[in-house]
């Protein structure tokens, strides 16, 4: 695509973008056959419209409009090859959803507050991408998305379409939570309430998040990176955000409700004092656990509509359902992956102490491998039963990497599951072990995708469970 010339200035070049998203709006109008597909596009238009008189005079901002222009001429050959059908192929679905995927992407090198302002509009006029709608709406669309390629066998039966979250009212969440009367927990972000929805004659346990005004990245955008990411998101790892509220004087989000809490409650000893918690004392449910993360965060990094990096993967996210499976959650500094995944540049380096790719924090670029440096540390973590860092400040990774990698495994173990580690048990432990001190090199492009930490997980988790039976 021609991009315009350079040394336009920000307010010519604002000029120019508004004037093809004026256009494309009036196209749009003209086509009757994938009539959704435009109308999402021109609604999610209409917003960065309305937005960009709000932009700085600032001179960085000429590259970012003049990639936006670019995608938008993209925008706007699919809308008027709609309109004369002069291509199927061009207007199928696929590539509408391509083309709002790369608005984001353009947008996300736009100042933070321009981006946020952007995805909040989006969330509260309800304009934000959902699988179903898309594929419900389209003639012709191929069922698998374009970005998802990845046919790992064991994510098929891990992916399910779901109703997509929906919008509370205040009242709603005060019936819910009988006035936020019961505590489940407390994190940096805000507090968290147990509840009850009821919903067509059905009751529904819930975990209702109430976000704290000084979250890391400030409430507004915690909000905003959490709906933006997880709202699209499907997979029976990941913790199922059941709607949200943003009309109180904080937002508000509802998840499913996990019933045994976090893994590190659990790691710690914290719970399953009255009855024998599993996490505790069976090897099968600590990797069980692990894999289903993994597999969650393979959906992230690989299978996702629009790819996501977590950067806040920790055991405290890692939340246990009555039956103890493992969901991912926390969401609240996720960010969508930049195309390549080669580490993108990001203003704030967020994350959780002992977790943090040292790369990453080093250089202010973050990619996928970041994700799969935190998930090596739960994996110490599972393997030790001990935090992810002692009094004194002193890092798991630097107490027991040294000692795995000089084969010593069991004298790191943790000797509360099944007294007496058994020679199959060991095998998979190493095997463990060793895919942990792959994911914890110290350059991101030395470790392992997560499709191979999974295939690694599934095969140790098989001799488990052969020594088992
Ligand atoms: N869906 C849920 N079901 C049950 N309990 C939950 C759920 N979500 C959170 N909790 C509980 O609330 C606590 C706080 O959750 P939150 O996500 O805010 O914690 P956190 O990971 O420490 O947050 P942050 O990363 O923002 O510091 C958790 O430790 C857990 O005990």
């Amino acid at each position: 695509m021609a991009a315009l010339a350079t040394g336009l200035g920000v307010a010519q070049l604002v000029l120019w973008v508004g004037k093809i998203i004026l256009k494309i709006t009036q196209e749009a109008d003209k086509v009757r056959r994938k009539k959704q597909d435009c109308a999402y596009l021109v609604r999610y238009l209409s917003v960065i419209h309305k937005m960009l008189p709000t932009l700085p005079e600032d001179p960085e901002l000429e590259l970012p409009l003049n990639h936006l222009y670019s995608t938008l001429q993209e925008a706007d050959k699919l809308v008027v090859a709609c309109i004369g059908r002069l291509s199927f192929l061009r207007c199928r679905s696929d590539a509408f959803r391509d083309v709002n995927a790369k608005i984001t992407s353009d947008l996300s090198l736009f100042p933070l507050a321009f981006y946020t302002a952007v995805a909040r509009r989006r969330a509260e006029e309800s304009i934000l991408p959902d699988r179903q709608d898309s594929g419900a709406l389209t003639e012709g669309s191929s069922s698998s998305g374009s970005t998802s390629t990845h046919a790992h066998a064991s994510l098929v039966s891990d992916y399910h379409p779901r109703a997509r979250p929906s919008r509370l009212t205040w009242a709603e969440v005060e019936e819910a939570t009988e006035n936020l009367a019961y505590l489940l927990g407390e994190g940096f972000s805000g507090k968290v309430y147990q509840g009850r929805l009821h919903r067509g004659g059905r009751v529904r346990e819930v975990a209702v998040k109430v976000l704290n005004e000084h979250g890391h990245q400030g409430m507004e955008d915690a909000f905003v990176a959490e709906l933006e990411t997880l709202y699209p998101l499907h997979h029976s790892h990941i913790a199922r955000l059941v709607a949200w509220c943003s009309e109180w004087e904080r937002p508000i989000f509802v998840y499913d409700h996990m019933g045994n809490g976090t893994l590190r409650d659990h790691l710690s000893g914290l719970l399953g004092s009255s009855s024998p918690s599993p996490v505790a004392s069976s090897w099968k449910t600590r990797l069980e656990a692990l894999l289903g993360v993994s597999r969650a965060l393979l959906h992230l990094h690989r299978e996702a509509e629009r790819p996501v990096i977590h950067r806040n993967v920790t055991s405290s996210n890692i939340l246990l359902d009555a039956s103890w499976k493992s969901h991912l959650s926390d969401f609240g500094v996720a960010v969508l992956r930049a195309a390549g995944d080669q580490g993108q540049p990001v203003e704030e380096v967020v994350g959780t102490f002992g977790y943090i790719d040292p790369e990453y924090s080093r250089t202010r670029r973050v990619s996928s491998a970041s994700d799969v440096y935190s998930l090596g540390v739960v994996m110490l973590e599972v393997l030790t039963g001990r935090p992810p860092v002692s009094p004194g400040l002193v890092t798991l990774v630097s107490s027991t990497l040294p000692v795995i990698q000089n084969g010593d495994l069991r004298n790191v173990l943790d000797g509360r599951p099944a007294l007496g580690t058994t020679p199959r048990q060991l095998e998979a432990l190493q095997n463990v072990a060793d895919t942990a001190v792959l994911c914890l090199w110290p350059r991101g492009g030395d470790r392992p995708p997560m499709s191979k930490v999974v295939d690694n997980l599934e095969q140790a988790l098989v001799i488990i469970r052969s020594d088992e039976t």
